[in-house]
């Protein structure tokens, strides 16, 4: 069912969209005079056809040079809604699809579900609007279908809506069990997906904080999802940087003393190499990412905050008994923050842990030999799975020369629900969840035998 040219001339009217049909159909030759849902089209083609990119990568990728940054608010809005509601939006549309369509089309037909259903657009001006993206971006062929699988979801989507087990389907199911198995409760985990994370921020000893937030620990505030960091009172003088409370652990747990020799051996952007400055530590910042070395340099200036920054593989640095203690925040499936990232839900395959795994096991190796005898290490990574957190800390434990420095009540007593039995720190993000939650960090630290 397609709509006839005097509905669209209605529907054009009432969201006060220009006529910008294309004279030739199936060809993207103009500009979208919908750049909202051009940007949010684009970025999720992105990250699942093409690329597999992150959604922060996607989405500049996808921001034309003279983006209104309402459209780019408004994009970011319907993105994020796809990446958390995806197995829910995609067994909403299955019943109408007799055949699938090209896998753009079902983007399309996608976001204008989550129009309909979740962000309260207007039926009209999302069935409108998808129909057009299909038209602008190749699909004429298909804009009936768009029409009618929209005009359907619209009549009997808050239905089928309610019968569906949206937690289940919105988590893969892969993440799912090995949540389970962890221990975790994976459909605690999944109602998370239904809010804003709120922004921490980490602040300089003496600082002014600004109002309108909440204090977590000495130097840590939490704050609404929708401040506006950059305009914060600070920001601009280096007075703070944005952490949320479960990432500052690691560092904080280091427990680094005034002078000590230090390496942040996977350091950008560089939250964590702040915190060891800040601590009085003499500061290596390893990274191997020439771009994102960058970006912890920019991070370290605006702070005004120094440490000596390596390009590198943390895995083959000519240390040898060098520091007194090390920070190893290994990469990692990034599972712990889906909150902030919901694309990592949709990016990470389980066969992809395993070499994450071994990358881990190779920068283990290589920091125990940069460390001095009698010095600690912290190991950290933002991971809910076993097998890059608890089962690590197992592999490290049992290393010649290394001995475990489990943690104690003592050190932590404002989260002890994170300590395990064995002294390491487990966070979840349902841990406070009356005050917002956090994100899911695995801690562990060593000790090399003298
Ligand atoms: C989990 S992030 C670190 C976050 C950082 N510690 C912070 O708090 O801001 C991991 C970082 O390690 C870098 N990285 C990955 N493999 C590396 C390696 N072999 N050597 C050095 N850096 C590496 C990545 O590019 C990424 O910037």
């Amino acid at each position: 069912m397609i709509l006839s040219k005097k509905s669209y001339n209605f529907l054009k009217k009432d969201i006060s969209i220009k006529n910008h049909l294309s004279s030739k159909e199936n060809i993207r030759s103009d500009r979208n005079n919908d750049p909202t849902r051009q940007i949010a089209f684009d970025t999720v083609c992105q990250i699942f056809d093409w690329k597999h990119l992150p959604l922060e990568t996607a989405l500049k990728n996808a921001l034309p040079v003279d983006v209104d940054q309402r459209d780019k608010a408004a994009a970011y809005r319907l993105i994020v809604c796809i990446l958390r509601k995806k197995g829910t939006l995609e067994a909403l549309v299955e019943p109408f699809l007799k055949r699938s369509p090209p896998q753009q089309v079902s983007w399309i037909i996608l976001l204008g579900v989550a129009q309909i259903l979740f962000l309260e657009t207007p039926v009209h001006a999302a069935i409108y609007t998808s129909v057009e993206l299909a038209r602008h971006n190749g699909f004429a062929k298909f804009t009936g279908l768009v029409n009618a699988v929209l005009r359907r979801i619209s009549e009997n989507g808050p239905s089928i809506l309610k019968d569906l087990d949206q937690n289940r389907l919105n988590i893969p199911a892969w993440l799912w069990k090995s949540w389970n198995q962890a221990g975790f409760n994976p459909r605690q985990l999944a109602t998370l997906l239904d809010s804003e994370p709120p922004l921490d921020m980490h602040f300089k000893t003496n600082a002014t904080v600004p109002e309108g937030g909440v204090q977590l620990m000495n130097n840590h505030w939490r704050y609404s999802c929708h401040v506006k960091v950059e305009q914060l009172d600070g920001y601009q003088e280096g007075q703070f940087w944005i952490q949320d409370i479960a990432a500052s652990l690691p560092a904080y747990l280091l427990n680094v003393k005034e002078n000590e020799k230090v390496a942040d051996l996977c350091a950008a952007p560089g939250g964590k190499t702040a915190q060891l400055i800040q601590a009085g530590g003499n500061v290596v910042a390893v990274e191997k990412k020439s771009i994102r070395l960058k970006r912890l340099k920019e991070n370290l200036n605006r702070l005004q905050m120094d440490a000596v920054l390596v390009l590198g593989d943390a895995g083959s640095l000519n240390y040898q008994n060098e520091f007194d203690a090390i920070l190893l925040d290994a990469p990692c499936s990034a599972t712990g923050i889906f909150r902030r990232h919901p694309d990592v839900l949709h990016l990470k395959k389980e066969n992809e842990i395993q070499s994450l795994v071994k990358i881990q096991r190779k920068l283990i190796g290589a920091a125990i030999g940069y460390l001095k005898k009698g010095g600690r290490l912290v190991y950290s990574v933002c991971s809910l799975q076993r097998s890059e957190a608890e089962e690590q800390a197992e592999f490290f434990r049992n290393l010649p020369g290394v001995r475990a420095l489990p943690f104690t009540q003592k050190e932590i007593p404002f989260l002890t629900e994170a300590l395990t039995e064995e002294g390491w720190i487990r966070t979840l993000p349902s841990m406070w969840q009356e005050k917002g939650g956090m994100d899911g960090f695995f801690i562990a630290r060593f000790v090399k035998e003298d």
